[in-house]
């Protein structure tokens, strides 16, 4: 019988895919690189301590702090290592939660993270990824530190959100149905951002959204096409980060932004985002809004409940460049803090946390 190949522009399906790779599925991850039960039991401890700072039941400040990205994971666990120090030290001010995040969202394109593009090349290597994601979080995990992503993919939870103690729901993406039906289904608190533009009430549209059950497809742990009914996520909360060209961390914003989380009849509670549209990109202005935010809080403001600093081993970025080798422990995606001055930054966070106690009446 002779071979009919059907022209690509005469097909009805798949005429823009040019190639279709199997993906592992959760379950043979999970299986290849478990969690253990006491790691488990760590995430789950993780998870509550985060909720109790977000609802003021503990007065600490939740610092959800790391690099932008991750593309190596050696110089991350480097970090962490630090971190974990630091966390041990700072413990009874602050609840140190390190910034793991794989996925990228793209303002047009760019390198999309760790799990997309693991060979930082363009081949696309999403097995590998999803690996060496799963890996470096549970040696974090083993550290002793709860870690903290942006989920974007509406796929990879699967793979690896029963390491999470913290989520985000990034700026380009707090609008849409899918990440909201997805954030309801989460397990641990999710913080929604504010929109690039500066809309802050489409994110508490978000922690409205996500609060409630939902019911929409998805893929079960065995990779199976799924339909998921959700419960709703009462951890949800907003993430001040800035936009439309000006950043919303001083005062003034937070009181904005408490009140319309009040008239949502929402908890009145933010993390302010030192990063991102607050800092203008520029790395320098992290500490002058971590300072800014420490002042607040040492005048006693409660409805600010944790801060999101980006910070890595060395100061700056780099672009990424096939031509040469990457600068040890610096971003390839947005500008972050080297570890001197976020060590710094995190002892005036606690210093401020204490002043603040100190403006709590005291018990009759
Ligand atoms: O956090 C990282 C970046 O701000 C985000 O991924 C957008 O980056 P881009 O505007 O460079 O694409
Ligand atoms: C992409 C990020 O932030 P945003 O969604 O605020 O731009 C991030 O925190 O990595």
């Amino acid at each position: 019988m002779p071979t009919v190949t059907t022209p690509e522009t005469d097909r009805v399906s798949d005429q823009r895919i040019d190639r279709v790779v199997p993906l592992t599925t959760p379950a043979l991850l999970h299986h290849e690189l478990p969690l253990d039960d006491s790691l488990a039991s760590a995430v789950l401890a993780d998870r509550r301590a985060v909720a109790k700072v977000l609802d003021r039941a503990d007065d600490r400040l939740l610092v959800v702090v790391g690099p932008c990205s991750v593309h190596d994971p050696a110089a991350a666990l480097d970090y962490a290592r630090r971190l974990r120090e630091a966390a041990d030290r700072l413990a009874d001010d602050l609840l140190i939660v390190m910034r793991v995040y794989f996925e990228k969202p793209r303002s047009t394109v760019g390198w999309k993270g760790l799990i997309n593009d693991p060979g930082l090349d363009g081949s696309g290597d999403v097995n590998t990824g999803l690996r060496l994601a799963r890996a470096l979080l549970l040696d974090v995990l083993r550290l002793g530190l709860p870690v903290g992503c942006e989920f974007l993919d509406p796929i990879t939870p699967q793979y690896i959100a029963d390491t999470v103690g913290w989520g985000a729901i990034g700026a380009r993406t707090v609008e849409s149905q899918v990440h909201r039906q997805l954030a309801s289904g989460l397990s641990m608190p999710i913080g929604m951002k504010n929109r690039p533009d500066g809309s802050i009430s489409t994110a508490v549209d978000a922690i409205r959204a996500a609060g409630v059950p939902h019911v929409f497809p998805g893929i079960d742990v065995s990779g199976t096409p799924a339909i998921m009914h959700t419960r709703g996520n009462a951890d949800g909360h907003l993430v001040l980060r800035g936009g439309g060209g000006r950043p919303n961390y001083d005062a003034e914003s937070v009181a904005g932004a408490l009140d319309l989380l009040r008239a949502a009849g929402l908890p009145e509670r933010v993390v302010v985002d030192a990063s991102h549209a607050n800092s203008g990109k520029d790395h320098r202005n992290q500490p002058l809004v971590a300072a800014d935010v420490a002042a607040q809080l040492a005048a006693g403001q409660r409805g600010i409940v944790g801060i999101m600093l980006e910070s890595f081993l060395q100061p700056g970025r780099q672009d990424l460049d096939p031509t040469r080798e990457l600068e040890y422990g610096l971003s390839v995606t947005d500008a972050c803090m080297g570890w001197d001055t976020t060590a710094d930054v995190l002892d005036q966070l606690a210093k401020a946390v204490r002043a603040r106690r100190a403006t709590l009446p005291t018990p009759a």
